[in-house]
């Protein structure tokens, strides 16, 4: 049986404070912006972290995606911990002051709110994956985000065209809004021709996973991904499994999706990107549920990884060698 929502988990309510929280401790290095609308009308956000925040400097763009689904609500306290340690740390902790001047970092907390919202709104937990938006001509709202994005949508049986599943893609591409708010926050991202985002994490839970694309086919290099660019994914995923002990691997070794956001971070924008499936490594743990006690345990547990991402933001090539 699912347990009593936990409070220890932070809610959308919350979350809008601690975000105004951070901005107002370090109005120099922090800033909020609304990049969009969920399904039901809540704010969409995005937190940039760099000096001369408000300056859109020519600096590699790193980008943390949290909680696309809904009952992973461990990945918003990832988004929580990621914030307070790169602006705590400003100033004190010598690496973590180069990465914040020579980088421009955005952590989107929380891409569902309405599923998050709906998960923990009642006396247990619901168990919820899904965004809240309805299905026309079932009673089964939803779709999975992590299934709606554009490239090779609905391409290779890695999702369901069902609207009662967990994993329904939705009736096209970018069909939810929450989806079509970040690719068009991405695409806006091109600058001069250019895509300012270099690297990316995309934040779920479980199993203690660093997964890389594709995921739509069991290839390694295949249309859209050479050797030296799977090479690549395959280096800097080893290389922060090294420093949070989680697994890597390519994404379709788990299992095979398509219209996944890394797919299409890769495939249409060339963001060297990665899931993180993080704590725990099974159901035992705690499944999608584990006490709040452990969430300052399994979201330290990320910060080398997350540090080495940011290192080699400026040249993702550089871990096998190459300028590319
Ligand atoms: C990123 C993929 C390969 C795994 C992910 N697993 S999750 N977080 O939904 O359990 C998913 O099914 O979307
Ligand atoms: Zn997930």
């Amino acid at each position: 049986p699912l347990a009593d929502p936990d409070p220890g988990y932070t809610g959308y309510a919350e979350l809008v404070g601690v975000i105004d929280e951070v901005v107002a401790a370090h109005p120099d290095i922090a800033a909020r912006s609304v990049i969009g609308r969920s399904h039901e009308g809540r704010d969409l956000l995005a937190v940039k972290i760099s000096d001369n925040v408000d300056v859109d400097e020519d600096q590699p763009e790193v980008l943390f995606v949290h909680a696309q689904h809904a009952r992973e609500h461990l990945t918003v306290e990832m988004a929580v911990h990621l914030m307070r340690l790169l602006t705590d740390g400003y100033g004190g902790d010598p690496r973590i002051t180069d990465l914040v001047d020579d980088r421009e970092i955005w952590i989107l907390p929380n891409v569902n709110p309405d599923g998050s919202e709906y998960d923990m709104a009642g006396s247990t937990w619901r168990n919820w994956r899904k965004n809240r938006q309805p299905n026309e001509g079932s009673s089964s709202p939803g779709t999975d985000l992590n299934r709606n994005w554009a490239y090779e949508w609905g391409c290779c049986g890695g999702s369901s065209g069902n609207p009662s599943s967990i994993t329904y893609r939705g009736p096209a591409p970018e069909s939810a809004p929450e989806v079509r708010v970040v690719a068009d926050f991405v695409r806006g991202r091109v600058v001069g021709g250019e895509q300012q985002i270099t690297t990316a994490i995309d934040f779920h839970t479980y199993s203690e996973l660093i997964l890389w694309p594709f995921g739509h086919t069991y290839d390694d290099v295949t249309n859209g991904m050479t050797r030296e660019e799977y090479d690549t994914h395959a280096a800097l995923g080893e290389h922060m499994a090294e420093a949070n002990g989680y697994t890597p691997q390519q994404s379709s070794d788990l299992y095979v999706t398509d219209g996944s956001i890394n797919d299409w971070l890769w495939g249409d924008q060339r963001i060297v990107n990665f899931t993180y499936e993080m704590y725990p490594r099974s159901a035992a743990g705690g499944g999608f549920y584990p006490p709040s006690s452990v969430i300052e345990r399994e979201t330290a547990r990320n910060e080398e990884a997350v540090l080495r991402l940011l290192d080699y933001a400026d040249c993702p090539y550089r871990i096998i060698g190459e300028e590319a």
